[in-house]
């Protein structure tokens, strides 16, 4: 019978020479690096690539290996372009533009836009986060709240960008690619439906619910109960409870927030009614300016890749590689351009450390296009 142990002692000798012979091919593409960084020469030369990998295969004696072969040659030419990303960022070729790193948003003195009505959870959120007292107004979409953002009549606006059960707020995401508009923080408000009705209301004499779909949705299990309620859908849940204030019937009652209840001068007849107690809605603050806080923990980035094998997964392995721990993929599709997508992609990091400069500058070289679209 064969020794395990003398076969592994000849698998450690054949490693030794691999990192002998790769330490050797690294320190020849370290030198390569420095002819780029004279000559301004692009680190990815794809065809020296291709040729390398067509040149390796036909050394390849079992045709069984040759997969393996093309596979292991891909990895280390991605590790030396890792490494010429690295000097090219360590000298003064970085790729990054400037920024404004301040210490925190000054939440006294500004004007905040959001979308919808007094009540909704946009506004919940923008309350939340800046205070009760910030100086504020609605419009009717997000593209509106963008647009005051962009021209400067709002400083913030406030934006839903995903719901723990619901998923991507879609619309939000394209307008935040298509914007020159940055994230520069992030709230979470979680989704608690009341029911709201007119002063003396009496639960047993309710004849008509208001609310929006999701709220009708949200809150089923506690309509079971009231089967004989007629469902009225509306534009928002705020919209529903200023409805029930304007008609002035006690028969007719709401599912909206607690602080409707309060914009709305209503009674809160039943508290979270809604089935999931952990339904929770992201939402984004977004400047027109490059403006990051200083401790910026998450970065939030958006590329566009080749439509070819393997293109989105050398992408991630600039932010695998880098030691950063990636919490979000999202795609959207590219308008106009069928069947190709943009990858929106969160992990967390700050736009100073070394890791995330590099992971971004890999990128860079390598999508077709990348944008930043915020560290908060
Ligand atoms: C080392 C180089 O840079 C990159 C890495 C390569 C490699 O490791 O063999 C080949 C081509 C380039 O994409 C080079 O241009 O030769």
């Amino acid at each position: 019978m064969l020794d395990l142990g003398e076969i592994r002692d000849k698998i450690d000798g054949i490693d030794r020479q691999l990192v002998d012979l790769f330490e050797e091919r690294m320190q020849l593409c370290t030198d390569v690096a420095k002819y780029k960084i004279e000559t301004g020469k692009k680190v990815l030369d794809t065809d020296r690539e291709k040729a390398k990998i067509e040149a390796v295969s036909k050394m390849v004696k079992d045709p069984e290996n040759v997969h393996a072969i093309d596979d292991l040659f891909s990895q280390i030419m991605a590790n030396s372009r890792k490494m010429q990303y690295r000097l090219l960022e360590e000298t003064t070729q970085t790729l990054r533009e400037p920024y404004e790193a301040i210490d925190e948003i000054d939440k006294k003195n500004c004007r905040v836009v959001y979308q919808g009505v007094p009540g909704a959870y946009s506004y919940i959120a923008m309350r939340r986060f800046f205070g009760k007292d910030v100086n504020n107004f609605a419009v009717p979409t997000w593209r509106d709240a963008m647009e005051a953002v962009k021209n400067g009549e709002a400083d913030y606006a406030v934006l839903p960008i995903e719901n723990t059960t619901a998923g991507c707020v879609a619309d939000v995401y394209d307008l935040i690619q298509e914007y020159d508009n940055y994230i520069i923080a992030e709230t979470f408000v979680k989704v608690e439906h009341a029911l709201l009705g007119l002063e003396g209301t009496d639960i047993d004499k309710v004849t008509t619910v208001y609310s929006h779909p999701q709220g009708f949705m949200q809150c089923e299990k506690f309509l079971s109960r009231h089967k004989d309620w007629q469902q009225i859908s509306q534009a928002n849940t705020a919209g529903s409870a200023k409805k029930v204030l304007e008609e002035n019937d006690k028969t007719h009652v709401a599912i909206a927030s607690e602080e409707a209840a309060e914009v709305y001068n209503l009674s809160v007849l039943a508290k979270k009614i809604n089935d999931l107690d952990n339904n929770t809605t992201r939402f984004v603050i977004v400047t027109n300016t490059r403006k990051f806080v200083k401790n910026a923990k998450k970065m939030s980035i958006v590329f566009e890749t080749a439509n070819e094998p393997g293109t989105l997964y050398n992408l991630l392995s600039h932010i695998i590689y880098n030691g950063l721990n990636m919490n979000k993929i999202e795609s959207r599709p590219i308008e106009g351009r069928p069947w190709e997508y943009r990858f929106f992609i969160d992990f967390e990091g700050n736009i100073d450390d070394p890791a995330v400069m590099n992971a971004l500058r890999g990128i860079q070289e390598e999508a077709k296009a990348i944008k930043l679209l915020g560290n908060y």
